[in-house]
């Protein structure tokens, strides 16, 4: 019983006052925001003069019915509201405004967490991330063990976190983790969204006590939004602020002073009965059914409020703080926040790097299987256009089956499109807190991409290149694998810049299809260039990367063999290709070929840069797209 992790001890429950610590002290002054409805004429209040502090090591609690205005105020005090709408009021860290997200962290109600790692492996990789370099191996391993134990992970910490082939770790269990991860940083101001949905009472309980003595231990300033808490899990919080339609019902301390304020305003709450269960069930009219009433309702809360000497005690508590903090001694830019990198540049690129390569290894969807695949493939072309011979009849094989062999793999690259979306996902997390820049995100991406395309062209090329007979230098060997690399890689470009742009794995699926089909019909081999329309021409075959790689590899596959032309009646020679190695040969060129089908232009070089740009390409609108793109919160 001692050492259950959910065990609730009425003294740990019972929320003791912080010792004062150093920290960052957040006032909110008359704060308002409003948006302007569909109409576009009237603008319509969310939230309207809410004002209080919350001191460093105190946790606030926000809590009020569904659409009551919870997650608007915590985005609008964590500075994280964007220009959707208008703000008035001030917002204050140690009695001046300052850079909110610089100082703060937002842990996400989203479990973005990567599916093929373990537990202990994901609370290490936020540590590695997360604590910077000074912090020695032996720290790193007791602050993951630390994060197991208070979050009550250790019994599934060598589980799975769990993808789409494995079931992995419970609802719960992931939100704890997910909390786990974001709080690795101990940052100075913490904005949690509802971090207890989905979980039951004691795991609720459990982890918001962890919240809490992480504010008390490093002095935070905790700020979070919770639906209905149990009596012991309310009772962690050092304030609470209700929320009704935008507009404060009641801001200060729980213990004992929000039922004395229920009760001096007429609504006296039983002593047996938990208040924010009475008080939440007071400030619901969204089912009265009478939006007149509801008003009403509403409004005479709000009328409470604002000629109670509660809310003129806070006010003076907020002017208080505001003139105490700016006689602190600390420097407020020495403190360490949430939002600034732990790590430089290149240290961020090699954790990235390190990780997903990890990632990409045990990730069985994200590699393994593509590679399977194009195993198999190799194997199924090369009995299918087996050992072909140097005859006229196996040109057109030839063709088709470098068509193939480039159209067919560089389409597979979609196989990796929920791999790229799940890590996208914990792109956007991690991205909120500043976890690392997006430049280095895409570098590391970038370069782990390297070798596994590699890997994948080799396991296609060395069965399939000698099955099917084709040119058999070295050279041209070597050259066929780095041109379908350099195809699957700018192939691999488009699905990860697709995905970004649409994070849905239908859209993203469907546009990376249709884009892949685009290429195929314009890059010159069903239509051959001179009969494509100038259209299609100048606007796609010219930026088409299976046009410069089909060019390297037909010239790579035909320059240097000679082909038998078929013998008829009286040994007549019939050449379907027009010799130049003369009448009495009966054989025609590679070359021959080339020039029969316009391809004389051809230039190694060439292709190779043009691939190389549309990967630079892609890649940057891949990284324009991370760095546009909005986190979600
Ligand atoms: N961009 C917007 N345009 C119009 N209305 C909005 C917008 N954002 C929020 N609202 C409205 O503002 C109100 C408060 O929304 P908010 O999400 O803050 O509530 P909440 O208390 O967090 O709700 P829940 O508990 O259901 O998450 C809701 O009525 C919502 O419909």
């Amino acid at each position: 019983m001692e050492n259950s992790p959910f065990l609730m001890s009425d003294s740990a429950a019972r929320a003791s006052p912080p010792a004062p610590v150093d920290g960052l002290t957040l006032t909110f002054k008359d704060l308002s925001y409003s948006i302007v409805d569909r109409t576009g004429k009237e603008s319509k209040y969310l939230l309207e003069g809410i004002s209080g502090c919350v001191k460093p090591g105190e946790v606030l609690a926000v809590m009020g019915p569904s659409g009551a205005g919870k997650s608007t105020f915590l985005d609008v005090v964590a500075g994280r509201k964007g220009k959707i709408g208008t703000q008035h009021g001030q917002i204050m860290l140690d009695g001046s405004e300052r850079p909110m997200k610089k100082y703060s962290s937002y842990v996400t109600q989203n479990d973005a967490v990567i599916g093929c790692f373990t537990v202990r492996e994901t609370i290490m990789w936020a540590v590695e991330l997360n604590l910077p370099s000074s912090v020695t191996k032996r720290e790193r391993l007791d602050k993951v063990q630390e994060l197991l134990s208070q979050f009550g992970l250790t019994k599934c910490a060598d589980s799975k976190v769990g993808d789409l082939l494995t079931r992995g770790i419970s609802g719960g269990e992931k939100r704890r983790l997910s909390i786990a991860i974001q709080l690795v940083k101990e940052p100075k101001v913490i904005f949690l969204d509802e971090p207890t949905s989905g979980l039951d009472s004691a795991a609720s309980f459990k982890v918001m006590e962890a919240i809490r003595d992480l504010a008390r231990r490093r002095g935070c300033t905790v700020v979070c939004s919770i639906h209905q808490p149990s009596p012991s899990t309310y009772e962690l919080f050092d304030k609470v602020l209700f929320l009704a339609r935008g507009r404060t019902v009641y801001f200060g301390p729980n213990a004992g002073a929000d039922a004395e304020y229920f009760k001096s305003i007429g609504h006296t709450i039983p002593t047996h009965v938990n208040v924010p269960d009475a008080v939440l069930d007071s400030i619901n009219v969204d089912f009265l059914g009478d939006e007149a009433l509801a008003n009403t309702r509403i409004a005479n809360f709000d009328q409470s409020w604002n000629s109670s000497s509660a809310k003129s005690d806070r006010l003076a508590e907020v002017e208080r703080e505001i003139a105490l903090a700016k006689t602190k001694a600390t420097d407020v830019a020495t403190i360490i926040g949430g939002g600034d990198y732990t790590h430089g540049f290149f240290k961020q690129v090699g954790i990235l790097t390190r990780r997903n390569t990890s990632n990409a290894l045990k990730n069985i969807l994200l590699f393994w299987v593509r590679c399977a695949m194009y195993i198999a493939m190799a194997i199924l072309m090369g009995t299918t256009w087996w050992r072909m011979s140097l005859n006229q009849n196996t040109v057109q094989d030839r063709f088709s089956a470098i068509f193939f062999s480039i159209a067919f793999l560089a389409f597979m690259s979609v196989a990796g499109i929920p791999g790229v979306l799940e890590e996208r996902e914990v792109f956007y997390r991690e991205r909120l807190n500043r976890t690392y820049s997006v430049g280095a995100y895409v570098i590391a991406n970038t370069i782990v991409s390297l070798p596994f395309v590699m890997v994948i062209a080799i396991a296609f090329t060395v069965p399939a290149y000698w099955m099917m007979g084709m040119n058999g230098g070295a050279a041209n060997f070597f050259r066929f694998l780095g041109f379908l690399w350099l195809a699957l890689y700018v192939a691999e470009s488009v699905v990860i810049m697709i995905a970004a742009i649409f994070p849905i794995f239908v859209a993203a699926l469907t546009l990376a299809s249709f884009f892949n089909g685009l290429e195929m019909v314009t890059q010159g081999y069903f239509v051959r260039r001179q009969n494509i329309p100038s259209f299609w021409l100048y606007g796609f075959h010219y930026w088409n990367y299976q046009k410069w790689s089909w060019e390297a590899l037909i010239a790579n596959e035909f320059v240097g063999l000679t082909f038998d032309c078929n013998r008829g009646p009286n040994d007549a020679c019939f050449c379907s290709i027009p010799s130049s190695l003369g009448s009495k040969a009966c054989t025609f060129s590679g070359d021959d070929i080339l020039a029969e089908y316009g391809y004389t232009d051809y230039s190694y070089w060439k292709s190779a840069v043009c691939l190389v740009a549309l990967i630079l390409f892609f890649r940057i609108i891949f990284y324009v797209t991370l760095r546009l793109k909005k986190p979600k919160v």
